[in-house]
């Protein structure tokens, strides 16, 4: 993975290790890079490659509502969340799929909402020096008419998903406080400026 990278003349790869492929898969790469200044220097970085992923801001306009998920992030909770329930989009790795049908599959694991058309935000690197996944963003409506299951995620992986409804604008004023979540804050912040909630 990545030795035949060629798009980049200032950058000549040398060489990939595998250190471990336990759950996800843990990478050092060593390449040559060109300054600019035009001289070349040896360097090696480390790559967490847990495949890509996609996220989906469900909302009732009507209403002026969100529907979010909170579920237990181990991650957060070992870097200083109180409790690491986080609050969040629904969302998940593609696996095999694309985008679209992994956002569809994710939202009604997880929420239990079978979603019509959705609109696709952007995508983005949301951690580009250690992590490759590049993450979807998506929004569609949701109402009691697109309930087609109980949500909570899968159980035989260990999820265990609270769906969590919100006013839109206690969800906008939340950021920084009840709302941790990057994606998430990315998708409200969409939401007021350019998205579903804009004024
Ligand atoms: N056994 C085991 N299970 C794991 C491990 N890491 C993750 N899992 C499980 O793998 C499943 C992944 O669920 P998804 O819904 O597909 O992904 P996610 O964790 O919700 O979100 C991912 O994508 C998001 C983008 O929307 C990312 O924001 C998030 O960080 C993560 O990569 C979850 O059941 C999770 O507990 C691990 O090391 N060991
Ligand atoms: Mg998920």
């Amino acid at each position: 993975m990545g030795r035949d990278l060629i798009g980049n003349p200032n950058v000549v790869v040398r060489d990939v290790e595998l250190l471990s492929a336990h759950w996800y898969v843990l990478r050092v790469t060593t390449f040559e890079y060109r300054h600019r200044d035009g001289t070349w220097s040896t360097e090696r970085r480390e790559t967490y490659d847990r495949g890509d992923g996609a996220t989906i801001l469900l909302h009732d306009t009507e209403r002026r509502r969100i529907l979010l998920t909170r579920q237990f992030r181990f991650p957060a909770y070992v870097n200083g969340h109180p409790d690491g329930m986080l609050l969040e989009t629904a969302g998940g790795l593609l696996d095999a799929d694309d985008a679209e049908t992994a956002i569809r599959r994710e939202a009604e694991e997880e929420t239990g909402h079978r979603i019509g058309e959705v609109t696709h935000v952007f995508d983005a690197y949301m951690s580009p020096g250690s992590v490759t996944e590049v993450v979807h963003f998506y929004a569609a409506p949701y109402s009691p008419a697109s309930v087609a299951g109980a949500g909570g995620g899968l159980a035989d992986d260990g999820e265990d998903i609270e769906l969590v409804e919100l006013d839109f604008d206690e969800a906008l004023e939340s950021i920084g406080t009840g709302i941790v979540d990057g994606k998430t804050i990315m998708l409200l912040q969409w939401a007021a400026l350019r998205g579903p909630f804009a004024r």
